[in-house]
């Protein structure tokens, strides 16, 4: 067999093994190639097909002039797409067009009209005003345009997965956690002035504030209805909005604090989220209870994060609690974007002080390899403005705070966009190949397996006693040559694989990887 598409600059390994059996999974058989792809930074990116192209690209369409009349319409679509296949998205490090980006693409050499809509993942895209600058210079750098006309529109708001998600949530594209390990180090407050950020940066946003014993979100926004109202047909629950901001929490309940043991309050939080009517969002901030007990895992289980931001405070006793908060999330394949050092300094009489003392946020960072680490000094108008109603950054939306959460929302959008490109093309059949790529989210793990094998390392009931784990689905069952039908992801955990005989296979990321990893895979050389 010929390895087929393989990029050069990868190191291709290749297995085709017999039966094993190994801790637990049957590896019955496999065909098993590792590509280590040649990752290119971001930075190289745009310096590579960027901005120095962007002057290249000009300074052909320039020169070629001379053959601008003898551009048919069929050739006009695809310089126009060639053209626009040199923007570089720098969160993908793919080009705009392989993205799916460009829709309905309109030109016309006659009359040197080009017109066509660029439809990116979120509203609150950072870089969509550099993307329709770029892409109205690369096209009417094109001999025969005369003029360019794009519009810029955002993909409807969806989760990754949708099916199995309660119909509340079906229509909000990334849930987001903000999580503390312990009370009071300012969770509230980061996720209140994040949500505010991603709403003036474009986004339709919503915030659950999930803290039912010590709800925050009524000090600290100001909504005309305080009171929550159900719709008596669906009996689903209307949140109220503050500038545009949707809201639910159990202080807006009517029902003032509560007195509740845990798997109530777990129930109370779920049927809260899960009923709400919340519309299409692009943004759901959850406002996460302290802690990393039995409340915030069951929160965790029923709601498809796509991401967590954790706040600490700068007290080396911090890291350990974070430490605790990051390990949950991960566990539960939710990948820990960024963390916020809270109250780390003030300033006063020209000088700096470090009350809390330094160091604990960047150890986070290091330690568990989570790449963003923000500092939000101690101010006194920001907890005035918790206090007040009114957010900081909706405040003072020129002031150093906001210009922090700014930071932190692009970082967000950034990371949840990277998350559910990941997540969305982990896994996929490679038709030429006959094999199933997989490209394991959040990791540099990237290999092929064979789809009859994936097929018989099914570990479900249907193929394997859940008591005796006598396996019950035999290799014959399945024929050598059994081509997937669908996959689908199923959050960051999992994918669901559907296959010709109707069967819908759950394959978790970590099975997919084991059977990787049980075979021996000889090295080969180039
Ligand atoms: N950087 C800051 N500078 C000044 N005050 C702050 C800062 N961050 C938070 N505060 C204030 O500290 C108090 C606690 O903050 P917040 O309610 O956000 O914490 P929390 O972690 O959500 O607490 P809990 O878990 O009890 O809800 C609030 O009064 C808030 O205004």
């Amino acid at each position: 067999m010929q390895l087929l598409n393989a990029p050069s600059t990868s190191s291709l390994t290749f297995h085709h093994s017999p039966t094993q059996s190994i801790g637990g999974i049957n590896i019955l058989n496999s065909l098993n190639f590792s590509c280590q792809r040649h990752a290119r930074t971001l930075r190289e990116s745009i310096l590579a097909y960027g901005n120095s192209n962007l002057s290249t690209i000009v300074a052909k369409a320039t020169s070629v002039e001379a053959g601008a009349s003898s551009v048919s319409s069929e050739t006009a679509e695809a310089e126009v797409t060639k053209a626009l296949s040199q923007i570089i998205d720098p969160d993908f490090g793919t080009d705009i067009v392989s993205c799916g980006f460009v829709k309905d693409l309109h030109t016309s050499v006659a009359s040197g009209e080009v017109s066509f809509r660029l439809e990116l993942t979120t509203p609150a895209c950072p870089v969509k005003d550099m993307f329709e600058k770029q892409a109205n210079e690369v096209v009417a750098a094109l001999p025969w345009v005369k003029n360019v006309k794009v519009t810029m529109s955002a993909q409807p708001a969806r989760p990754i997965f949708a099916e199995q998600l309660p119909s509340g949530l079906q229509t909000i594209s990334n849930i987001v956690a903000v999580s503390s390990c312990k009370g009071g180090v300012g969770k509230s407050t980061v996720a209140v002035n994040l949500a505010y950020t991603l709403a003036d940066m474009g986004a339709r946003v919503g915030i659950f504030d999930a803290d039912v014993y010590g709800p925050s979100l009524p000090t600290m926004v100001s909504p005309e209805s305080r009171i929550l109202e159900m719709n008596p047909e669906t009996r689903t629950i209307i949140p109220t909005e503050y500038l545009g901001v949707k809201l639910v929490s159990f202080g807006f309940a009517g029902q003032g604090s509560a007195i509740m043991r845990g798997p109530m309050v777990s129930g109370v939080i779920n049927q809260l989220l899960t009923t709400t009517e919340w519309g299409e969002l692009d943004y759901l901030v959850i406002d996460m209870p302290p802690g990393t007990g039995d409340i915030q895992l069951t929160l965790c289980q029923v709601v498809p994060l796509n991401a967590a931001v954790i706040v600490t405070t700068p007290q080396k006793l911090s890291f350990i609690d974070v430490a605790k908060g990051v390990r949950m999330f991960s566990k539960l394949k939710v990948p820990s974007i960024a963390v916020v050092e809270n109250m780390c300094h003030f300033d006063a009489d020209g000088k700096r002080y470090y009350p809390f003392g330094r160091g604990s946020g960047s150890e986070v960072v290091q330690q568990f390899g989570i790449p963003h680490l923000f500092d939000l000094p101690i101010r006194p108008t920001l907890s005035a403005s918790g206090d007040s109603g009114t957010p900081e950054v909706v405040a003072d939306p020129q002031g150093e705070v906001a210009r922090i959460f700014q930071e932190l929302g692009v970082c967000v959008v950034q990371q949840c966009a990277k998350i559910r490109q990941q997540v969305s093309t982990a896994v996929s059949y490679d038709k030429s190949f006959k094999a199933i790529r997989v490209k394991v989210p959040h990791s540099d793990d990237e290999f092929y397996l064979h789809p009859a094998t994936v097929r018989r390392n099914d570990r479900s009931a249907q193929s394997v006693d859940e008591w005796t784990g006598e396996q019950k689905l035999q290799f014959g069952d399945i024929p050598e040559d059994i081509e997937p039908e669908d996959i689908r992801p199923m959050g960051n955990y999992a994918v669901s694989i559907t296959w010709p005989d109707g069967f819908s296979q759950i394959a978790p990321y970590d099975q997919l990887q084991t059977m990787e990893r049980l075979i021996e895979v000889p090295q080969l050389t180039h």
